[in-house]
């Protein structure tokens, strides 16, 4: 019979990104490590910036021991939905044309107002000093 096994994205995954709550991402599988950070040896810190991610790499060059793997399997909760993106993308802010338009305008009406308005004071002072 085949074993049910939980699946997460990663979106889902990198939720889990607090000491409180935290969800690491290794090799595939995921992990809930919430009630094991204080006790890491290698400090809550670098499982927290960990989350998010395929934080492999990083556990890997740590080089954990056996135990350490074996222990590592009694936080594990799923896989990692093979179908869902490996990481987490960043929504790239593009620009309306419309914005852009607006902010090229601006760019371009600010440095002729700005002289044209300094030589009006300017001139108008003269005016006034050669007056007296
Ligand atoms: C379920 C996940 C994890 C478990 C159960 C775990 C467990 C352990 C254990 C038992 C040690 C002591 C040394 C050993 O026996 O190998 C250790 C050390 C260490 N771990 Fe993890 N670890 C996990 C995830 C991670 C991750 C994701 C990172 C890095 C991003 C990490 C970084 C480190 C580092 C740097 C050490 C070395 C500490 C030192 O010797 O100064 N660990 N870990």
């Amino acid at each position: 019979m085949p074993t049910l096994t939980k699946l997460y994205t990663m979106r889902e995954a990198s939720q889990h990104n607090t000491k409180d709550d935290c969800w690491v991402v290794i090799d595939g599988k995921v992990y809930d490590v919430s009630t094991y950070l204080d006790e890491h040896p290698g400090g809550d810190d670098v499982m927290v910036a960990a989350t998010g991610k395929d934080a492999t790499d990083e556990f890997e060059d740590a080089g954990h021991s056996k135990s350490a793997r074996e222990l590592m399997e009694t936080f594990c909760i799923g896989e990692l939905d093979p179908a869902s993106p490996p990481a987490i993308i960043p929504e790239l802010e593009i620009p309306s044309k419309k914005k852009q338009l607006e902010d090229l305008t601006k760019q371009y009406w600010t440095v002729p107002v700005t002289v044209v308005g300094v030589s009006v004071v300017f001139i108008a002072a003269l005016y006034c000093w050669r007056r007296k």
